[in-house]
């Protein structure tokens, strides 16, 4: 028999990519990356000029076909295969980045009719719009006693399926009703594929409040927030919801012929970025936190039993991999924030100083970074500045820079900002662990422990965990491909469980980073400040945050 392939392709906040890889061992043979044409929709909605409002994060749903289109075709002729030796196909994708689509399953927001209404766009994951949403449907389900708030770490975020959803109704009442569905993009995406809608139960239990014995959140609690919900989940939600690696159906003719593939290539149901990830590091049992490195942290965990864990994302059995709890939370900005600050603040000098030395300035940054010991800049930050997931739940927050003097050099704002972020994490892994679910040792995929050692180390000291990073530098879209091999099945020449696949398929680098014992004390003091920090300004005692947020939308009216 011929060697057998599957492809995994990986939608990112900027670009998707697509990932070669050889079935019998997981070597990925071709990647390709497509960023999208029309980038991350923030400001104006394209073709009309129309200004969008603060805090909106939206995509343009025919971006993801693009990537199919142009990034397949490049991975089938870089590895030079035949396209039938492709026998699987999976995709992972940000959530919750959801759109509405009417009965013929095409997004609003490309009909005629609807084009103009920005809420007939793909809402985008970081779109944080919907807080007053959120904040009603956490006031409500709290006051409700809901039981399943309490799998949601006690708040659900307006990032999340339920707050953009009623966005959309309060706001644009129109597109709620022309809406016959909403969907998860990754549930649209492949449904592009299969010409099947299949919701899967990743998305649908991490950002839609589905539990796998329970349903969705009964119709009264619907009918609380407002009467016109009542029957969503019946209705825009509804569908069979399956497990992660179900085949969702097979490749289209059409879409065979349009990126090249064999028509009937199994297709696998959608998933999650960072889920996707945790079989791709070799994780499936607890323990192993991984964090997904990027843009943003996504944390994801494996337990035994269904624990309650402050500020969580979620809770799903059988979420991440069968036969666990499957446990997420994650920081909304820490790649982000470094963006910010390269791009907005470093001065004209340190651009220069590493333009002439032919270095990308993060990494001049980092190198000069590294000469400072922990606790040497003086500097404390608090890492907000897209607010805070987990453990706080507010996208209300926003960043601090403590400590500044006329001296303060642009590398030891940059350490501090790393620092904050790690801060970040060591909340997440505290919160977890001393609540019965196990963190005993990281493993780091995603773009940026590619990028940057100090940001490596850093975790590892403040957080006083071995860190193993993963082989693959695409490791979601090696973990998509995994599921569309199992999509596939042994038979096809792919794999029956996700267990086997990680078995044959998942890598991490043999050198992994170590706590470093004096720096982990100092780090110890660093972080005590920090929680002092973060209680203060985050759990309501100095609402300052939220006040300026206030005066200046205010003001901006
Ligand atoms: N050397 C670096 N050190 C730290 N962060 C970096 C570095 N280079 C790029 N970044 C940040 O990495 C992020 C992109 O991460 P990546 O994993 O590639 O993307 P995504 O989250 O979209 O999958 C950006 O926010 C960028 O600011
Ligand atoms: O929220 C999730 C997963 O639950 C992510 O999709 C979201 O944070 C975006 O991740 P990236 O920063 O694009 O890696």
């Amino acid at each position: 028999m011929s060697k057998k392939y599957a492809i995994g392709v990986d939608y990112g906040t900027q670009s998707g990519r697509a990932v070669l890889v050889d079935l019998a061992d997981g070597t990925e043979v071709a990647d390709h990356v497509t960023p999208y044409p029309h980038h991350v929709i923030d400001e104006f909605l394209p073709g009309t000029g129309k200004k969008l409002e603060y805090d909106w994060a939206l995509q343009h749903p025919s971006d993801y076909i693009e990537v199919l289109k142009r990034s397949v075709p490049e991975v089938i002729r870089e590895s030079g295969i035949s396209p039938a030796d492709v026998v699987g196909l999976g995709i992972d994708f940000t959530a919750c980045t959801m759109l509405p689509v009417n009965e013929q399953g095409q997004p609003l927001c490309l009909t005629p009719e609807y084009q103009e209404n920005p809420h007939a766009w793909t809402k985008l994951w970081k779109h944080h719009a919907a807080q007053d949403e959120a904040n009603e449907i956490n006031r409500i389900a709290a006051e409700r006693g809901e039981k399943w708030l309490a799998r949601y770490g006690g708040k659900i975020s307006s990032e999340w399926m339920m707050a953009k959803v009623w966005q959309i109704l309060n706001e644009a009442p129109e597109i709620y009703d022309a809406a016959d569905q909403f969907l998860e993009a990754t549930d649209w995406v492949i449904s592009q594929m299969t010409g099947n809608i299949v919701r899967n139960s990743c998305t649908a239990g991490y950002k839609a409040i589905w539990h796998k014995a329970d349903g969705y959140p009964d119709k009264e609690f619907f009918k609380a927030l407002d009467p016109r919900l009542e029957h969503l989940t019946d209705t825009k939600l509804r569908g069979d919801i399956v497990p992660l690696g179900t085949k969702a159906g097979e490749l289209t003719a059409e879409m065979a012929e349009m990126i090249g593939l064999a028509a009937g290539t199994a297709v696998a149901v959608g998933n999650v970025d960072a889920h996707a990830a945790v079989p791709a590091v070799g994780v499936v049992t607890p323990g192993k936190l991984v964090m997904a490195m990027g843009t943003s942290i996504c944390h994801m965990l494996l337990g035994e039993t269904e624990r309650e864990v402050e500020g969580m994302c979620g809770v799903v059995e059988d979420g991440i991999i069968p036969g666990y709890y499957g446990y997420e939370a994650g920081q909304s900005a820490v790649g982000d924030i470094f963006e910010w600050y390269v791009e907005e603040a470093v001065p004209a000098y340190a651009k220069e100083a590493a333009a002439e030395a032919g270095m990308n300035i993060h990494t001049w940054l980092e190198e000069r970074a590294s000469a400072y010991k922990p606790g040497q800049t003086g500097l404390l930050a608090l890492d907000w500045w897209n607010g805070n997931r987990s453990v706080l739940v507010d996208t209300n927050l926003t960043g601090l820079l403590l400590g500044c003097t006329l001296l303060t050099k642009p590398e030891e704002i940059y350490r501090t900002l790393l620092e904050a972020t790690a801060f970040g994490t060591r909340k997440i892994v505290d919160a977890f662990h001393s609540n019965g679910v196990a963190v005993d040792v990281l493993y780091a995929c995603g773009g940026l422990p590619q990028k940057n050692r100090l940001l490596m180390q850093i975790y590892a000291d403040v957080t006083n965990r071995e860190i193993k990073v993963a082989a693959s530098k695409q490791t979601p879209a090696l973990g998509a491909a995994m599921f569309g091999a199992v999509a596939a099945g042994a038979a096809k020449g792919g794999y029956d469980s996700i267990v086997e696949a990680a078995e044959k398929m998942a890598r991490v680098r043999e050198e992994s980073y170590l706590p470093i014992p004096e720096n982990v004390a100092v780090y110890e003091q660093l972080f005590q400040e920090y929680s002092r920090l973060h209680d203060y300004f985050g759990r309501g005692e100095n609402n300052v945050m939220k006040h300026l947020k206030a005066i200046k939308e205010e003001v901006t009216e």
